[in-house]
């Protein structure tokens, strides 16, 4: 990588919304020959079930399974590579695991209800989903932390069934990754991936029992899937390509915020690395450390086409002109690297992870600060957050009316039905009322 191939702006120019616009798209679930194939895929494994599953991730994963069998793994298998990974991996592991957990806890909710003088009660009871399904990638990287981030909420919630799915492409499954599931309470797994283990989930097959919701992050197949079955079960968010927006005053070291962009820009060719600040001189250090640092990453390629395609150092006026711009493309992580992060909290509207001070390294929160790694990108942060216990349980509204209680809202609601039209309505409302 050169010097010139991250894109440089200046939020001050005057095409700089154009410019904006252009750095912004990207090749999205919106594609046709992405849709078309994963229409495909998923109404052949609609109507052939295991059959299709099998051909399609022999055909995608490079494969030879013959039956479905060969796609189910036993408990034991999860908890063999617990016993077989290095004993400071599965520390780790567990150390994550139990951050995750601790934060996630403070995310359930609660069943509530109030009484009414006459008797009446009202209120909301909380319940957790019976069967989930969670994506976790394994594509281009292997991602144990975030079987750690999908599974780990779900548990909180009480979901009787987590039902993983997981690529293995050329026969090749991490160790970790079997062992975050079984730190993790998975209880199911079966390694398929892509719009086929989408389906599979979303329909059922004869080996993959169908699920209510289907959660976690994955590449354009996997995002059309989910977009594609939602409806005929709820889906957590559609997630595109890693994104980091390091907003920075000059005073971290460059290399610092070299390095949290390279981070992001290793996932993907199209994750998306940017840096706002108002010291040109930075812009320019940054610069140089960018094409320093990317020699020594073993991810090289990916990360230079991502920076190259996607990257972009952004000279602005102020901090508070790179919060205002920062709120414009609601990015999935912010870093606010500067003095006194603190006072600039209240101006951020919308990002789905906010990172505050120069030690506060994005990758922290990838793998163990306890927030969820599974976050609104492309713009998303706007209307949603991050995965959380919430997406787990479902709230019920109870209405228990005391005679009194229905005395009195009886002679609301049938002036209301009559008004509507609805005289069963207004009857039923009679019925209950004392004249
Ligand atoms: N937001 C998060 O929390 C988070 C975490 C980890 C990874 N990610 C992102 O998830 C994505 C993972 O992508 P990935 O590719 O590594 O793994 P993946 O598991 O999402 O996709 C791999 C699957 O894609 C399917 N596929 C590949 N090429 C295909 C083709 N031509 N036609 C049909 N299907 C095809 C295959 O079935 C394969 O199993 C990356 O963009 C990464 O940045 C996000
Ligand atoms: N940065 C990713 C979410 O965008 C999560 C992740 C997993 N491993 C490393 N990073
Ligand atoms: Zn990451």
């Amino acid at each position: 990588m050169t010097t010139d191939s991250i894109r440089r702006l200046n939020a001050a120019d005057s095409d700089f919304d154009a410019q904006l616009e252009q750095l912004l798209a990207w090749e999205s679930v919106a594609d046709t020959h992405v849709e078309t194939t994963v229409a495909d895929i998923l109404q052949q494994v609609r109507s052939r079930g295991d059959a299709a599953v099998i051909e399609y991730t022999n055909r995608f994963d490079r494969r030879q399974l013959n039956s479905a069998g060969e796609f189910c793994l036993a408990q034991s298998a999860l908890a063999a590579a617990l016993e077989r990974i290095p004993s400071a991996e599965r520390e780790a592991l567990e150390a994550a695991a139990e951050r995750v957990r601790a934060y996630h806890q403070r995310q359930r909710q609660e069943s509530w209800r109030y009484e009414e003088a006459d008797g009446t009660v009202l209120g909301q009871q909380i319940t957790p989903m019976e069967r989930v399904g969670i994506y976790v990638p394994g594509g281009k990287a292997s991602y144990p932390s975030s079987v750690l981030m999908n599974a780990i909420p779900a548990k909180v919630a009480g979901v009787d069934c987590v039902t993983m799915v997981v690529p293995a492409p050329d026969d090749q499954l991490s160790d970790l990754v079997l062992a975050a599931a079984a730190i993790a309470g998975v209880d199911q797994l079966f390694t398929i991936g892509g719009a086929q283990a989408v389906a599979a989930l979303a329909y059922g097959t004869e080996s993959v029992p169908k699920v209510d919701k289907i959660v976690g992050p994955g590449n354009i197949f996997v995002a059309a899937a989910k977009r594609a079955v939602f409806g005929r079960v709820a889906i957590d968010m559609i997630a595109g390509p890693s994104e980091i927006l390091v907003i920075c005053d000059g005073g971290t070291d460059p290399d610092w915020i070299a390095m949290d962009l390279l981070s992001q820009a290793e996932h993907d060719q199209q994750a998306q690395s940017i840096l706002l600040s108002p010291d040109v001189a930075f812009l320019n250090a940054v610069e140089k450390s960018l094409d320093r640092l990317l020699d020594e990453l073993p991810r090289r390629e990916i990360a230079a086409q991502s920076l190259a395609g996607r990257g972009a150092l952004i000279q602005v006026q102020s901090i508070e002109a790179a919060i205002a711009l920062a709120n414009r493309i609601a990015p999935e992580h912010l870093e606010v690297s500067v003095e006194d992060p603190e006072q600039y909290l209240a101006q951020i509207r919308h990002a789905g992870a906010i990172f505050l001070g120069r030690h506060t390294a994005e990758a922290l929160g990838d793998y163990c600060a306890g927030p969820n790694h599974v976050l609104p990108t492309s713009g998303t942060a706007r209307f949603s957050s991050p995965l959380g216990v919430y997406d787990f349980q479902k709230r019920s509204s109870i209405i228990y009316c005391s005679p009194a209680g229905a005395d009195s809202l009886g002679r609301v609601a049938r002036t209301l039905a009559r008004g509507e039209g609805l005289e069963a309505h207004a009857l039923s409302a009679q019925y209950r009322v004392k004249e």
